[in-house]
């Protein structure tokens, strides 16, 4: 396990407050939430958050990655176009556990207008307690990292 215990937060407007509420929750996990907003609900653009949270894990800044917005979906696919991300929306606890143990994802997306507090907390939970498992998985993550060149 990494020592690295920081993880990126950022989210466009549809997500501010459940945002700010997911690093406080990962904080008092134990983990160091570098939440780089935005702060105030005015309307922006999800790429260039999710481009902004994915190059501090991609650069070894951070060690996961969480971000918001209103479905989830476009922040993911921003995110997903910096080299070395691996990150899945999840809106239930099972599938975020196994992006982490199958699929060793860097980074977390989920929608703010599809998930509530509580359960994007559970959400939270399940990825950062569970560990990638290897082998068979790790020769699959490979090869999409061969994709990526
Ligand atoms: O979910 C999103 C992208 O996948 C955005 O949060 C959503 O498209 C923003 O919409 P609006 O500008 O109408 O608030």
């Amino acid at each position: 396990m990494s020592d690295n215990k920081r993880i990126a937060l950022s989210s466009d407007h549809a997500a501010i407050e459940l945002r700010q509420a997911i690093a406080a929750h990962v904080a008092s996990l134990g983990w160091e939430p570098v939440d780089i907003g935005p702060t105030t609900a005015e309307s922006t653009h999800y790429p260039k958050h999710g481009e902004a949270a994915a190059q501090l894990v991609a650069s070894g800044d951070c060690r996961f990655g969480i971000v918001l917005c209103g479905t989830g979906q476009g922040i993911m696919m921003a995110a997903n176009k910096v080299k070395g991300i691996r990150c899945g929306v999840c809106s239930e606890a099972y599938s975020a556990k196994m992006i982490r143990q199958h699929n060793d994802a860097n980074m977390l997306s989920m929608g703010a207008r599809a998930v509530g507090e509580g359960l994007a907390f559970d959400i939270v939970e399940a990825f950062l307690s569970a560990e990638f498992e290897g082998g068979r998985h790790g020769t699959r993550v490979d090869m999409i990292m061969e994709i990526e060149g």
